[in-house]
């Protein structure tokens, strides 16, 4: 192990300490080696180096440098398309320039704009539809959910939205679904890049799916450069509709982009980016928060009674955050309790750094370990417990305190759509709040653990629920 490295877990060459036939969830291994180590210490899992940062300012100081806002290539990226395109896993010049793109079209045709709104509404209408028709029953949390989140980002992207039974959203869903399956098994091929080059083909193309990734990620592309094809015939050039309107406008516009950026597949990936970034952890999150109003009824009375109050029954709109402060510390306390990426996004050091007093060489790569910080006594009194409570202030307002909370992660690399999020966070719930209690089956309980097979992403369970119409 090179002499500046922090302390921890390094193992045997090209293998790392990588445990096996451990009973350990990821977690608890990190909560040990943090116990032993400190809240900084290094684990070599098969030939990829990590260091692994439990404290929210070190975790602050880190991913705010340059030098850590590199992303690896990795397949669990890349997906094994070269070269990286889109906005997640690119570095340098293509990803500032996607990047803020991105950031421009979010602003622009995203959080608070009235057309993105109307959809947001209308998706929260077919959600609580959708919801009545299994209300008093036990059942799970409909697709229907991620329909809806799903749909938000089409409207920003190429003005669509489809129906919950349209056979083209189910083949979307499906293929973002099958995606999510399969990216855990990346890491097998980012930690082992050697295993392809001594087994057989066959054998690896089984073990790592790779023939199945690029076959997903060739039937996506060829789904979005559909949309981008028929955007290019209606295109008017005064009258930009959505985000392909505006980065083929861009495109011919501007003669100092990249060659990457002047590839369509680029755009592509952007699209990409956005519903893989943004569609599954705003449903996990809303599921989430479902399951622990079930199991909290004296916080789902509170949330009644303001939403009501407030509302009277309407949809909410941005304006009405601020008489919202409840409302806003239930979605605060369950992005803070469900995690749903437990140890953030993998960054790679992209030069020799001094961080901590240790020597960390170029390729590390760096994790921010987010469900520790957000449940870290140094910051929250009874991590384990939902109290939204937390998040008022002495006067009864809502205050989002940033100390330990990194939902979004922070510094370079930081969440481009937290707005949005909170955007759909805020009327979805309030929609479904309004019109339902939510309650365990009788005699059961509700499991709002994270699903064990999924430990870098935190999956809500898929589980029954009784939604009762509120009168
Ligand atoms: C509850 C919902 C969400 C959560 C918890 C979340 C969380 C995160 C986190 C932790 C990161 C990584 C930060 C890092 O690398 O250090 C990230 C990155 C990102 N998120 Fe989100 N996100 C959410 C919703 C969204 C939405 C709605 C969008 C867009 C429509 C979005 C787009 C992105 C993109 C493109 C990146 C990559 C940024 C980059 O590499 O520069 N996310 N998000």
């Amino acid at each position: 192990k090179p002499d500046g490295l922090p302390p921890g877990r390094w193992g045997l060459p090209f293998i790392g300490s990588i445990p096996f036939f451990s009973k350990l969830t990821l977690y608890e291994h990190l909560k040990e080696l943090q116990k032993k180590h400190g809240d900084i210490y290094t684990w070599r899992m098969g030939t990829a180096v990590i260091v692994f940062i439990h404290d929210y300012k070190l975790t602050k100081e880190t991913l705010n440098r340059p030098e850590v806002s590199d992303r690896p290539d990795w397949l669990f990226f890349t997906l094994g398309d070269k070269p990286p395109l889109g906005i997640a896993s690119t570095n340098g010049e293509l990803w500032h320039n996607n990047r803020r793109f991105s950031l421009r079209q979010l602003r622009d045709l995203g959080m608070g704009k009235s057309k993105l709104v109307a959809a947001v509404h209308k998706q929260a209408t077919i959600l609580v539809e959708e919801l009545k028709k299994q209300s008093g029953q036990p059942a799970h949390i409909p697709h229907a959910v991620n329909v809806a989140v799903i749909n938000i980002i089409w409207q920003m992207v190429a003005s669509i939205q489809f129906e919950v039974t349209d056979p083209k959203m189910i083949e979307f869903q499906d293929l973002m679904t099958n995606f999510n399956k399969v990216t855990d098994r990346t890491y097998f091929y980012d930690f082992f890049p050697w295993l392809p080059q001594i087994l057989p083909s066959a054998l690896s193309d089984r073990l790592f799916k790779l023939d199945y990734v690029k076959n997903l990620l060739d039937k996506l592309t060829v789904y979005f450069k559909k949309v981008i094809d028929e955007h290019r015939t209606t295109l008017d050039k005064d009258n930009p509709r959505d985000l392909i309107d505006n980065y083929l406008i861009d495109l011919e516009g501007d003669e100092t982009l990249t060659m990457e950026m002047q590839c369509e597949k680029n755009l592509a990936w952007i699209i990409l980016d956005l519903f893989f970034a943004g569609s599954q952890t705003i449903a996990d999150t809303l599921r989430f928060t479902l399951y622990y109003l079930a199991n909290n009824p004296r916080v789902q009375s509170k949330l009644h009674a303001e939403l009501d109050e407030v509302l009277g029954g309407a949809l909410a709109t941005l304006e009405d955050r601020a008489r919202l402060p409840y409302t806003e510390c239930v979605i605060n306390e369950a992005l803070r309790m469900s995690s749903v990426t437990p140890i953030g996004i993998h960054h790679m050091v992209n030069t020799d750094i001094q961080l901590a007093g240790y020597t960390i060489p170029k390729g590390t790569i760096i994790n921010n370990v987010t469900q520790s910080i957000h449940n870290d006594t140094r910051y929250w009194k009874d991590p384990h417990q939902f109290l939204p409570e937390r998040w008022l202030d002495d006067k009864g307002c809502f205050s989002s305190k940033k100390e330990g909370f990194v939902p979004f992660g922070v510094g370079k690399r930081q969440c481009v759509g937290e707005g949005l999020a909170r955007m759909e966070l805020l009327i979805f719930l309030a929609a479904v709040m309004t019109n339902f209690t939510i309650t365990p089956p009788p005699g059961k309980t509700i499991d709002s653990r994270p699903e064990p097979t999924s430990p870098t992403f935190h999956i809500s369970r898929v589980q029954d629920i009784l939604f009762t119409t509120r009168k």
